[in-house]
Order: structure tokens, then sequence, then C-alpha cells
């Protein structure tokens, strides 16, 4: 299994450049190789630190990309706790008027199932499905595990990511690609998730995380592998997981040097 990358910079404005740089080439090498850019988001700090640079980012054919979102709050569009809105504010909306995303390449959680999580997940469940459904020699349709170009993580100071958190059963899941938490110890209780086999099934996942508040858990997922923490059980077969860090989180870790960023 390959080791994660550890890219530390000094600040998050370094960060957010790197994640553009990052972005740009996973971007151009999909759209080369497919037409398109698959790409789930998480919230939280996350869209504001990806989205700094790549709002600006000209080079980027935005009008093939997908966007998805790795974990959603059962929350319409508009409530504050919202990811979609996160995402939508931070980046969609900035994107300038000829580059943008089309409406329907972003792919929410439908607002009249946020009162029922369970039915919410397989509807995204199914969102997902018509995306990557692969279409055969006979024109049947069939679908296997989505394959993302790339999934956005953050992790919270329990060592959460998306919205599988340390000793719950999500965690666990092996056949739904987007299951459902009604109890989420951090609020709102409600949410939806990606599952740790399409997490793990990406062509590159890339973990963003700044601050010195979670030096401790990074060094925990990273250097002693604690898999009792959701985010240590993200790895990759081929590729590794990245992680865009600043120095203050890193710290005690083996980074690669910004001088030395290539990817
Ligand atoms: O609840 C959530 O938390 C995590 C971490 O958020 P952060 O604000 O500490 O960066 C986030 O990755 C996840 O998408 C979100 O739903």
């Amino acid at each position: 299994m390959p080791q994660a990358k550890v890219f530390s910079f000094a600040s998050t404005d370094d960060v957010s450049h790197a994640l553009d740089k990052f972005l740009e080439d996973a971007s151009r090498e999909s759209i080369a190789r497919s037409g398109k850019f698959t790409i789930a988001f998480s919230g939280g700090s996350l869209p504001a630190t990806a989205s700094k640079y790549l709002q600006h980012n000209t080079k980027i054919d935005f009008t093939r990309w997908h966007v998805f979102f790795a974990d959603e709050r059962c929350v319409k569009h508009n409530d504050a706790d919202s990811n979609f809105k996160l995402v939508k504010d931070e980046l969609l909306d900035k994107l300038a008027s000829d580059g943008k995303i089309p409406a329907n390449q972003v792919h929410s959680i439908s607002e009249s199932l946020v009162n029922d999580s369970e039915k919410a997940a397989s509807d995204y469940q199914q969102k997902i499905a018509q995306v990557f459904a692969v279409i055969g020699d006979d024109n049947s349709q069939s679908t296997v595990l989505p394959e993302f170009d790339c999934i956005l993580l953050g992790i919270g100071p329990d060592g959460h990511t998306c919205s599988l958190f340390p000793g719950f059963p999500q965690l666990d899941e092996k056949v739904k690609w987007v299951t459902h938490i009604d109890n989420s110890p951090k609020p709102p209780p409600s949410r939806i998730t990606l599952t740790l086999p399409v997490v793990n099934n990406a062509r590159k996942v890339a973990f963003v995380v700044t601050g010195a508040g979670k030096r401790t858990t990074i060094r925990d997922i990273v250097d002693k592998r604690d898999l009792s923490l959701p985010a240590a059980r993200v790895a990759m077969s081929v590729d590794p997981v990245y992680w865009f860090v600043d120095d203050a989180a890193a710290q005690d870790l083996d980074v690669v040097k910004p001088s030395e960023f290539k990817l």
C-alpha cells in the first residue's frame, strides 16, 4: 500500500496555491481521458481553502466538472449547515459567468428528502450511479463501484472524515456507496456520507487540513495509522493519499517541503 504524501506549507494561503495546482493537473488529466472531471467536496473549512485561487483559474475547464459532496448534512440547500451552500458560496457562484459549472452537473442532496436521511442517502447513491453508469456494447447500462477522479477530505479533531465517525457502524459499510447517520456526534445529527469503499476507489484523494488544533490527530492518522480513526482507513491501492497541510498542523511529520512540491 503506498504511503501518505504530506505536502506542508508555511501558511493556509500557500496550501490554497498548491491545491489549485493539484486540481488544475487532476482536472486536465481527467478531462483528456474521459471528457469530464468528477470531484467530491467536503464541507467545513475546506471549501474556502480550496477556492481561494481555484475560483480565478482560467486554465481549468469548469464546464466539464461534475461536483458531488463527500458528505452532506440533511438540511435545505440554503441552510447555514449545508455543505452544498458552502461550496456554492465559496466556489460555484464565484466562477466567471462564461466558465461556470452547469447547474445539472452539481449533484446536491434532494431537498425533498432531508427529513428522511435513509431515503436521502439511497437517492444520492442513484444520482452518483447516473453519472458513473457504464453503457455496454448492447446499450445495456450497468454500474460498478464509482471511481471519482478526486475526493477532497477534511478531518475533525476526533479523526472523523466525511461523516464517518469513530466507533460508528457507518465505518464498516461494505455494500452501500452512500449511507446515513441520524446521531452524528457533531451537529447537525442527520447526515449522508460517502462510504469507505467509494472513497478508497477514487483516483486521487487529498486531505486538506490547517491549524495546530489537528496536529496530534494528523500524527495519529499518518504516522501511527491508528485505525480507530476513520481518516486512517482512507488508503489507495495505487496513488498515495495526499495531504495538503500547513506547518502548524504538520509539526512532527515527515513532509515534502514546498521547494520539492511536485505531484
Ligand atoms: O462536519 C464536518 O466536519 C469535517 C471537518 O470540518 P472542519 O471544519 O474541521 O474542517 C468536514 O470535513 C465534513 O465535510 C463536515 O461535514
